[in-house]
């Protein structure tokens, strides 16, 4: 049989002529999860690595999106050793993070912050401070490419399962002037909670340096809780289990309080969490409820090719499950140009420059 023949995943949504013009602002994209597949097909052949499940890059897209689509974190993630297999020279690197950046720009992003776990790109030999560097190197090549239409930092994250978070946190101050915005933890959340890695937050909170964690996409409101009181993130990635929280008529308790009124931003991802069982659908997704209650709410891909989708494909699918309109996504972007780690006079100059008066030519 046919590879393809088994396949399921559905091809890309038709997406609105306005919703592809808008300004588009992502805190929550994964490089090593958005890789173009003609690209990976292509640096597989040069370093040599065949345990690709094909060499087609269109079967290879859907089957990426297949084999993520299983309703477990932990299946998701195992699809990632194929892409990291090949990010590990400095040319990978930074090729992959110059189309990462083009890509976006094709899609009207015009500030991204990018995540990937250096750990996990040594084993061509490159150092942590090279991984860093080649993947810089390639951002500001994109940006170039893209016609300065584009702004992109990274977030450095380390991996909950491993323990070199608080040498992933010291690579993130080192870098920090140099395109590096803050520091993340990823990876299987069910059997390792945030305050594993309470080294590595307190040392970013003595250094005055940003972070946020993944939490309450596989685990609940305790995951969430640790997140935010005993780590003291600044965001949530995911987030979306703190509906736990939240009583069916709507009454917050005093966790989801918490988040709502110190505006600790959530970072969506609608098609990633109907892919782990976050959630069964869009068109019950929590992100309709968490915004008519005041969360501070931010719309993003999680993994482009892992979860087929692209930002204006998440504004489409939300837009198709809740009626929402321009007025809706430019709320999502300028929030999340609010919580991005970026200082303020640029989060500033971005929302009235460039955010503004996008939607207000639309
Ligand atoms: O949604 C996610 N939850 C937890 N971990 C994730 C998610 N998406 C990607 N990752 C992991 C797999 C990648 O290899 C790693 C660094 O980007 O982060
Ligand atoms: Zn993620």
């Amino acid at each position: 049989m046919h590879l393809s023949d088994n396949l399921t995943a559905p091809a890309a949504a038709p997406v609105s002529d306005w919703i592809r013009r808008a300004p588009k602002a992502v805190l929550h994209d994964h490089l090593d999860g958005g890789l173009r597949p003609a690209t990976i097909v292509e640096l597989a052949r040069e370093c040599g690595y065949t345990a690709l499940p094909t060499e087609d890059p269109a079967e290879l897209a859907v089957w990426f999106r297949d084999a993520a689509d299983s309703g477990s974190l932990e299946r998701y993630l195992e699809t990632f050793a194929h892409t990291c297999a090949v990010m590990q020279t400095r040319e990978a690197l930074t090729r992959v993070a110059a189309e990462c950046a083009e890509d976006l720009a094709a899609d009207g992003v015009v500030y991204a912050e990018v995540r990937y776990a250096p750990e996990q790109h040594l084993e061509g030999g490159l150092t942590l401070d090279e991984v860093v560097e080649a993947v810089n190197d390639g951002f500001r090549e994109g940006e170039r490419r893209s016609g300065g239409r584009i702004t992109v930092r990274t977030l450095l994250t380390g991996m909950r399962h491993t323990d070199r978070s608080l040498e992933i946190a010291r690579l993130t101050v080192a870098h920090r002037d140099n395109g590096v915005a803050g520091f993340d933890i990823a990876g299987g959340e069910i059997g390792n909670p945030p305050a594993r890695h309470l080294p590595a937050f307190q040392h970013l909170k003595r250094e005055n340096c940003h972070f946020t964690i993944h939490a309450g996409e596989a685990v609940g409101a305790e995951s969430i809780h640790e997140a935010v009181q005993v780590c003291g993130t600044e965001r949530i990635g995911h987030g979306v289990r703190i509906t736990d929280d939240i009583a069916e008529d709507g009454t917050l308790g005093r966790l989801a309080s918490y988040v709502r009124d110190n505006r600790i931003a959530l970072e969506v991802c609608p098609t990633s969490n109907l892919q782990t069982g976050a959630a069964k659908d869009y068109a019950t997704h929590p992100i309709d409820e968490l915004r008519r209650l005041g969360f501070r709410i931010t719309l993003n891909t999680d993994n482009r090719l892992v979860s087929g989708t692209t930002m204006s494909e998440e504004f489409q699918h939300v837009a198709d499950a809740f009626g929402y309109g321009p007025e809706v996504f430019e709320e999502f972007t300028v929030a999340a140009l609010e919580a991005a780690f970026l200082p303020l006079p640029e989060r500033r100059r971005l929302i009235d420059e460039v955010v503004r008066p996008g939607y207000a030519a639309l």
